[in-house]
């Protein structure tokens, strides 16, 4: 197959991450989140075309990106609603790596990794093992213990074969987690790749220092 289509949604408020703007367009190591998204993605050889779903009260930020040749579209009322307004904008690629704006330090290798993987099977994602003992809990005590053997923490970017995930979302009823539960529910198979730890999804607060850190590690700071 010919280069793969990244559809990156970035339509969310960030409400968890609080902040005076949405977390997509705050700044981490001196450039908005969603720039160093973009560059992951717009860098990476094997990539042949980017859509970018936007929130429509985010317009007048995109000043802060440079879009390249990126295709713009706006999201929905929720993530699938958003991902389903990015597949309908894919226009000439025949796989799909459906990210979240919200993980800003993907790295080439996971990307390549998920590309890769779809030449056998019409669904991959990153993820990675969980490694900490799991319980339950209820009221500030521990009220028992899970069994973690075969959990995975799940990452994007989730990759597809393109009519293949179209279909599943089309017949998807909703409240899915993530592309993977779509994908799955329609009978797509879907193959995990080795996820990445500094692949973290800026979801609270503390994210953005988390985030700093690791940026200023891999810059040799
Ligand atoms: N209607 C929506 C909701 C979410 N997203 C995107 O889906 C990803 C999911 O990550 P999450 O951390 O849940 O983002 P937010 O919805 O922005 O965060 P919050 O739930 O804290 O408001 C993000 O890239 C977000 O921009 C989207 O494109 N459209
Ligand atoms: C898709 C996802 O990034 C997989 O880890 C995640 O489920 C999306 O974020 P949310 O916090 O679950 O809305």
């Amino acid at each position: 197959m010919n280069g793969a289509a990244a559809v990156i949604v970035a339509a969310g408020r960030g409400v968890r991450a609080g902040g005076d703007m949405p977390k997509q367009w705050q700044a981490l190591s001196g450039r908005p989140i969603f720039a160093h998204t973009l560059d992951a993605f717009a860098s990476h050889p094997g990539i042949a075309e980017i859509v970018l779903v936007i929130n429509p009260q985010d317009r007048n930020m995109l000043a802060m990106l440079d879009m390249g040749t990126a295709t713009l579209v706006e999201g929905g009322a929720d993530r699938a609603a958003s991902v389903r307004n990015g597949l309908d904008a894919v226009a000439r690629s025949k796989m799909v790596l459906i990210h979240d704006v919200a993980r800003p330090l993907v790295t080439a290798e996971t990307i390549s990794n998920v590309i890769a993987a779809l030449d056998k099977t019409p669904g991959a994602a990153p993820a990675l093992p969980v490694t900490d003992a799991l319980w339950t809990g209820a009221d500030g005590q521990v009220t028992g213990t899970q069994d973690r053997t075969g959990l995975y923490r799940a990452q994007t970017p989730q990759g597809f074969h393109l009519e293949a995930i179209r279909a599943a979302h089309a017949a998807h009823p909703g409240g899915a987690a993530d592309d993977v539960e779509v994908a799955r529910a329609h009978g797509l198979a879907v193959a995990i790749v080795p996820g990445d730890e500094d692949n973290l999804k800026i979801t609270m607060p503390a994210d953005f220092a988390r985030a700093d850190r690791i940026l200023r590690g891999r810059d040799g700071h």
